[in-house]
């Protein structure tokens, strides 16, 4: 459980390196900060955060999903996400596949809906297990605010960036309107003497939505860095969140902005002795919108776009769906064969990466 004296991440494992954004610096519109953390978007895909202000919140998020993993099986089963392609609710332990031969996932999820936190005590999507619901007020939704701030934060510099009109990526974001962007508590069992990437906990993926800002304490996170072919490790450093570029904005700013394929494997070395624990923000955009590039908004778009083969970016699906397809799909519950995992990709560089 969070909070109880653990082994230091290991010294003697490959890591990818991040630079580390100072959030404070950005908020101040710092040109040299804000120039590093664009850097870091459309080359890596992948930054540390720091100063984000987030922490306290944070905290008592994985205090909610403790509360709530600790409940029977049984009970957590109620809120089972399902196979519909929602992600919303209870995610159990090997309801998802982490590759193409079907290997069930070894991580339970609790995803809180953005717009169930915002809209409470009116219930936009789902309901959920009574402590998480009576949390929403004190806990939820104050975690989902401030990782809002992060986001859009970050979505307004992306926006000025791309040369988009002001604006542009905030709306496609609207607080207000219903999105698949969620808070998102992690557990996974000890898992000592692993091979690491025999038993991946979540499967290589790129993310759905738009920014995820991930708060982790153990091991365990890799990414496959663009035009690399090694996984390395992303050593969790405390006080600084793990943000990255999710498909959505890869697609809107025409292969710009970089979304980075990454898995989670058992925590490395003494590490693996231990539960696993994360906590990320996923935020989405609007379900109604168009995932497609936003050529006809930014010169700058419509020049990257026009490298990529042509339709790359015209997904010829609303964001929903989109998003639909790659949750329903990873569930083991829907699965046919390879092609299921096939059905769930989005933009990953390398589909046969696991
Ligand atoms: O637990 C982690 O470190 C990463 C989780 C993740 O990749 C996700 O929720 O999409
Ligand atoms: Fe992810």
């Amino acid at each position: 459980m969070p909070g109880i004296a653990l082994p230091a991440f290991p010294d003697d494992v490959p890591i990818h390196s991040l630079p580390t954004i100072d959030f404070e610096l950005v908020k101040a519109d710092n040109p040299a900060e804000i120039d590093r953390l664009w850097q870091a978007a459309v080359t890596l895909g992948f930054w540390y955060l720091k100063n984000h202000g987030a922490e306290q919140e944070a905290k008592a998020m994985f205090e909610l999903g403790a509360e709530t993993f600790a409940l029977p099986l049984e009970e957590k089963l109620n809120y089972e996400q399902g196979d519909s392609g929602r992600s919303f609710g209870y995610k159990k332990m090997g309801g998802n596949a982490v590759d193409a031969s079907g290997l069930p996932d070894m991580t339970e999820f609790l995803n809180v809906a953005k717009d169930d936190a915002l809209a409470f005590p009116e219930v936009v999507h789902r309901t959920y297990p009574p402590a998480v619901t009576a949390a929403i007020p004190s806990v939820v939704r104050p975690f989902v605010c401030k990782s809002l701030e992060v986001n859009i934060t970050i979505l307004r510099i992306f926006t000025r960036r791309l040369g988009l009109p002001e604006g542009t990526l905030e709306q496609l974001h609207a607080r207000d309107l219903p999105s698949g962007s969620e808070a998102r508590v992690t557990r996974t069992p000890p898992m000592p003497g692993k091979d690491t990437a025999d038993r991946p906990a979540i499967g290589a993926h790129t993310d759905f939505g738009s920014l995820a800002f991930l708060h982790n304490i153990l091991g365990g996170l890799q990414v496959l860095l663009p035009g690399q072919t090694q996984w390395g490790y992303v050593k969790p450093i405390p006080g600084h969140a793990i943000c990255n570029v999710g498909d959505a904005l890869t697609v809107f700013s025409g292969g710009i902005l970089k979304s980075t394929v990454h898995r989670v494997v058992p925590p490395p070395g003494a590490q693996g002795e231990h539960e696993r624990w994360s906590l990320v923000f996923h935020t989405r955009p609007n379900g109604a919108q168009m995932l497609r590039a936003l050529v006809e908004d930014s010169p700058v778009i419509a020049e990257s776009a026009r490298q990529y083969p042509e339709g790359k970016f015209d997904t010829g699906s609303t964001v929903a769906e989109w998003y639909a397809r790659r949750t329903k799909y990873q569930r083991l519950g829907n699965r046919e064969g390879p092609q299921s995992w096939a059905a769930s990709r989005g933009t990953e560089h390398n589909p046969a990466a696991r």
